[in-house]
């Protein structure tokens, strides 16, 4: 083998040429080079491409597209004015109908190789689409630096520390944009502390805007390294006077926090929360609290997942996950009994003030780890018959699949927003589960990632 491949991680400048097989999970394009695989990002199947090899590893290259020879008719136009390396855009140069195909296959694949039991006779059915493929973000969560005298707002560039600024990101709202840069001028204007990382100087790290579709309020939280920061609340009290903010707040994280949020939030002017509404239901959102990122298109999704769990009204409905509760305040008035389980105390709270908030009776929020709390549950003699789960990326715990399996609760909708995990989680699950439909929702357009809703029914 030719020494200069087998250095990991070595720079090369030699360029190749290469034909795009597929896609990989990450919307990278996949070809061989002397029979390694080569990932190349921006590169579409059936494309021939000139590409650089930017690194080598034991088992893959990764490559970097130079020019492409022949083009792919489902090439669509990058968006004008965005640097093609920003995080969130990895499918933008795909048409929108060949985002969705992908995405199905991508669930596919996931299947295919953990193939849970009789995988293939499950019914995989076609991406539903948003409603908005463009500006659909309604919170943004951008970085702020100064150096050398000029302040930068935007977003890192993955796997780095190179902080694009960001005139304009064409998947976020306009609203969370606009307000994101009227903040930018006030903290120069203001002379506010923007935290140094090389320096060690404590100030202003993270600005993230959430608006509600609903009502159109926006929350601003100022994510900051240190408390005490100058000028903060005359800088809070000129963001209050920007078009539908209602509230700032500050969120206090410390320099070795690989997280974005710190554990501390204190509410610096306004209201204690924003308020939402999906299916005629209020939510009222606390800045830490967990919301889709895709309003318009989270009432298909939660629709969708109420179809699938369909309800009798004689059940108790865990709502394992819960969020601010949506899942579980929506399907209040179909069964005896909702018990909700989360971990982020801010996010139960907010789930009992939304119980208040809807008129509804029968529902309990749980603070605690799923894994932890439902085998409690099922100690103390709760009949789980119906259950939602809708777990982060990471999907659920060994410990609360043996729980389950144990458990085997008659009505189950598992909402995953990993392919991966989903397929992994259904191996064990389908030792007594049969899979009935899996029904993938486009939340976040012009990135690989999508949510599914999996029906599982116990196998008689
Ligand atoms: C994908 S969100 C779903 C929230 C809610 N179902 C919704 O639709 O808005 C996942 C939620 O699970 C919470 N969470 C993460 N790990 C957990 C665990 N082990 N036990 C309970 N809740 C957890 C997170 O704080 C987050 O609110």
């Amino acid at each position: 083998m030719n020494k200069k491949f087998t250095n990991k991680k070595q720079h090369h400048e030699k360029d190749v040429i290469i034909t795009i097989k597929r896609l990989g999970i990450n919307g990278e394009g996949i070809g061989y080079y002397k029979k390694k695989i080569i990932f190349i990002p921006g590169a579409l199947p059936d494309e021939v491409v000139v590409a650089k090899i930017v690194k080598s590893y034991p088992h893959y290259l990764q490559g970097e597209l130079v020019r492409i020879k022949e083009k792919s008719p489902d090439r669509v136009a990058f968006p004008e004015g965005v640097d093609p390396e920003i995080g969130g855009l990895e499918l933008a140069h795909l048409s929108y109908e060949k985002q969705l195909e992908f995405k199905r296959n991508n669930m596919l694949e996931s299947l295919r190789k953990y193939h849970p039991r009789n995988y293939a006779k499950y019914k995989v059915k076609k991406t539903i689409p948003a409603p908005d493929e463009w500006h659909y973000r309604n919170k943004a969560q951008y970085q702020i630096e100064n150096v050398h005298g000029k302040t930068k707002l935007g977003l890192f560039a993955p796997n780095s520390h190179r902080l694009i600024d960001l005139p304009k990101m064409p998947t976020q709202s306009e609203d969370t944009q606009k307000t994101e840069r009227e903040i930018k001028v006030l903290i120069e204007k203001l002379h506010v502390p923007v935290a140094n990382f090389r320096r060690h100087l404590p100030g202003v790290k993270t600005i993230v805007v959430r608006q509600s579709e609903a009502s159109k309020e926006i929350q601003v939280t100022l994510i900051t390294i240190g408390h005490k920061i100058k000028n903060l609340i005359p800088l809070a009290k000129e963001i209050m006077k920007l078009d539908n903010v209602v509230s700032v707040y500050q969120n206090e994280t410390e320099w070795q926090n690989p997280q974005v949020w710190g554990n501390k939030t204190e509410k610096l002017l306004g209201k204690n929360q924003i308020m939402e509404e999906i299916l005629g239901k209020k939510f009222a959102l606390s800045p830490r609290a967990f919301f889709q990122l895709n309003p318009v298109q989270t009432v298909n999704l939660y629709s969708e997942a109420l179809k699938y769990l369909d309800l009798t009204p004689d059940q108790t409905l865990i709502d394992a996950y819960s969020g601010v509760g949506t899942l579980g305040i929506l399907a209040a008035d179909r069964v005896k009994q909702v018990i909700g389980i989360e971990t982020i105390p801010e996010a139960v709270k907010d789930a009992e003030h939304n119980v208040e908030l809807n008129h509804i009776k029968n529902a309990d929020y749980i603070q605690g780890s799923v894994e932890k709390v439902l085998p409690e549950l099922k100690n103390s003699g709760v009949s789980i018959d119906a259950l939602i789960v809708d777990p982060p990326r990471t999907g659920l715990a060994k410990k609360l699949i043996k729980t389950l399996l144990q458990v085997k609760p008659e009505t189950f909708v598992y909402i995953s927003c990993n392919p991966s995990t989903l397929a992994q989680d259904l191996v064990l699950l389908s030792e007594v589960y049969d899979v009935r439909v899996i029904q993938n929702v486009d939340m976040l357009p012009q990135t690989p990632r999508c949510e599914a809703i999996a029906k599982l029914v116990l196998r008689k």
